[in-house]
């Protein structure tokens, strides 16, 4: 193919936003500073910022109020909410009832502590309210639903932080302004309210006295008062955790990509002729692939691993034990979905039986380079298999033995592309919900599902088996335990996989809930596992959607699938591989 091209196109910089170019961010990271008198000026507006008490009467001018609350209204607020109001009182009546009323509060509080404290405490000047031309109570408007706003659902109380964040630039400002501003807070919040006339829903966070100031302290007047003084740095300065905690668990062999990684990746989308992030979805998973792998990929294998189950004796899966055998010999005769959406995707595959019978009746390609022994042993110590009802799906040393085989496939795999993981095995959409239940602690009501068809009265009885599972399990969460009690070979085998594949630096391609949960196993073992791993889709199954997130993934695509066998994650491999010839042949700026 030729391709006429300049050797370099000009960057395309952005009529508006950020025109900074991410080459430019790498040559300077400080380049954004404010030069040294600038910060100078700042830290000594910083330092000098006072608790004013006495004020003089001189009017604040318009113009200079505007600016101090303009400065208020550029504060941070949780999810750009601008919950605050600033309510200017300059009426003097109304400055004297708010006086009055902190200082009766403040003598009830004085009767409260013992005598030095409280002597102390009704020597503190409340003058400022009377004193200040100007009250401005910062009022938080509440009425808005924590849940609509980003960042509140979590933290309830970020819209009153915001307001705090507001009182700190006004405060400031008005220092930089020679301002003199004392934050009162002893007040009964809603005899405070009333004397506004806020509505329901709208808290204050005290009153602000503003005004000229009628001193000038060098230090803060508790701290001069012997209140109480400034902590040293080191004091409040802690380090990643609490000290006496619970000693860190042993860290992982796996680590996510070190930042320069992630930064690189992302320097180098920055260079390419095109909308930055333009792909979406896509392109957070190839900034995600291209930390952990900067060379790229270009090909792949789907890892299909079979088995059967023992929990199909309580009618659990609406198609008969043998079709398994039909997926695995008709994969081996690369006929499958699976297979065939492996090859539409350019990638190999491998057929993995973690034990499924009868025998097959086509040959089964042997996996390469020993895996095929190795996977056989596993499979052999692994031969106790339970119907989860009654009896553990595996035995410990099956699970760790599965476990290991997996290893193996996955560290052959990694290097020579996406590992894409697949599984067939009737019956195991019943393991696959009972693990995810275990892992994520949901009631077996949130991830059992329709599998490969069942009615009503069958999704019953799945429900009854995965709750028995859960009752045996008593809380543990021990993924190998989980694994053994309410698992099965495939899954034991896949969690392996995603191990051995992502200590080879590797990226694995998920794709329904049985391989989602397999992952899940594994990052609970390994955290450092979970940036190793995308997922390919969203299926239809109950539970998928759960476990994705407790993965953080977001599905490249939600096609309603029930397909299982890696198909699912075979088209998204398809995706993922063309974006990242985009990334390699796309024109590139500078
Ligand atoms: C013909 C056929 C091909 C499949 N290929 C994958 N599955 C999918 O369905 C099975 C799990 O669903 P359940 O728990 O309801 O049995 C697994 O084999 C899974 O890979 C298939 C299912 C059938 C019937
Ligand atoms: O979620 C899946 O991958 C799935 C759903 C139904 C049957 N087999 C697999």
């Amino acid at each position: 193919m030729s391709r006429s091209e300049p050797s370099r196109w000009t960057r395309p910089i952005p009529l508006i936003g950020d025109a900074s170019a991410a080459a430019e961010r790498a040559a300077d990271p400080a380049a954004w500073a404010f030069d040294t008198a600038e910060r100078a000026a700042f830290y000594g507006v910083v330092g000098a910022r006072r608790d004013i008490r006495r004020f003089r009467h001189d009017p604040v001018p318009d113009d200079v109020l505007r600016r101090v609350l303009e400065a208020a209204h550029a504060a941070p607020s949780v999810g750009h909410s601008q919950p605050w109001r600033f309510l200017v009182v300059r009426d003097a009546a109304l400055r004297d009832a708010a006086a009055l009323m902190a200082e009766r509060e403040k003598l009830a509080q004085a009767d409260l502590l013992e005598e030095e404290r409280a002597r102390r405490l009704r020597d503190l000047s409340l003058e400022g309210i009377r004193a200040a031309p100007l009250g401005v109570v910062v009022c938080c408007d509440r009425r808005t639903p924590a849940a609509g706003v980003l960042g509140r659902a979590t933290f309830p109380d970020s819209d009153v932080w915001s307001c705090a964040c507001a009182i700190q630039n006004l405060w400031l400002a008005a220092r930089a302004e020679g301002l003199g501003l004392g934050w009162v807070t002893l007040f009964p919040p809603e005899e405070l309210a009333m004397l506004l006339g806020l509505p329901e829903g709208v808290v204050t966070l005290g009153w602000l006295c503003l005004g000229w100031p009628d001193e000038r302290p060098p230090e803060p007047g508790l701290e001069r008062r012997g209140w109480s003084s400034r902590l040293p740095l080191e004091e409040v300065v802690l380090t990643d955790r609490w000290p006496g905690a619970e000693p860190a668990p042993p860290p992982s062999h796996l680590a996510a990509p070190p930042p320069p990684a992630v930064v690189a990746a992302r320097d180098d989308a920055d260079e390419l002729l095109a909308v930055p992030a333009s792909l979406g979805v896509l392109d957070a998973v190839l900034d995600r692939i291209l930390a952990v792998r900067p060379q790229g990929l270009e090909s792949g294998h789907l890892v299909l691993a079979a088995s059967d189950h023992p929990v199909t004796r309580h009618a659990v899966s609406a198609y008969p034990v043998s079709v398994t055998r039909q997926i695995l010999d008709a994969t081996s005769a690369g006929t499958s979905q699976g297979a065939v959406a492996a090859r539409a995707a350019g990638l190999g595959v491998l057929a993995v039986d973690a034990g499924v019978l009868p025998p097959e009746s086509v040959p089964r390609p042997p996996l390469p380079d020993g895996l095929e022994e190795i996977v056989a042993r596993a499979v052999k110590a692994a031969s106790e298999r339970g119907d989860l009802a009654q009896k553990d799906a595996l035995t410990a040393e099956g699970v760790r033995a599965l476990v290991e085989a997996g290893r193996a496939v996955g560290a052959w795999t990694a290097p020579r592309g996406l590992v894409v993981l697949g599984e067939a095995g009737i019956g195991n959409t019943t393991p696959a919900a009972a693990l995810a239940a275990a892992l994520l602690g949901v009631p077996a009501e949130e991830a059992v599902g329709l599998g490969a068809g069942a009615d009503s009265a069958m999704v019953g009885r799945k429900l009854g088996v995965v709750r028995r599972v859960l009752t045996r399990l008593d809380g543990r969460r021990d993924p190998l335990e989980v694994l053994a009690v309410a698992g099965g070979a495939e899954f034991a085998l896949l969690t392996g996989v995603v191990l051995g594949a992502a200590e080879e630096g590797g990226i694995v391609l998920l794709d329904g809930l049985a391989t989602s949960v397999a992952a899940l196993a594994a990052v609970r073992l390994s955290p450092g596992a979970a940036a190793h791993l995308v997922a390919g889709q969203r299926s239809r199954e109950r539970g998928h959607a759960p476990v994705l997130r407790a993965l953080g993934l977001e599905p490249l695509l939600d096609l309603r699938l029930r397909a299982g066998e890696g198909a699912g994650a075979c088209l998204a491999a398809g995706l993922v591989l063309d974006g990242l010839r985009i990334r390699r042949e796309m024109a590139r700026t500078s």
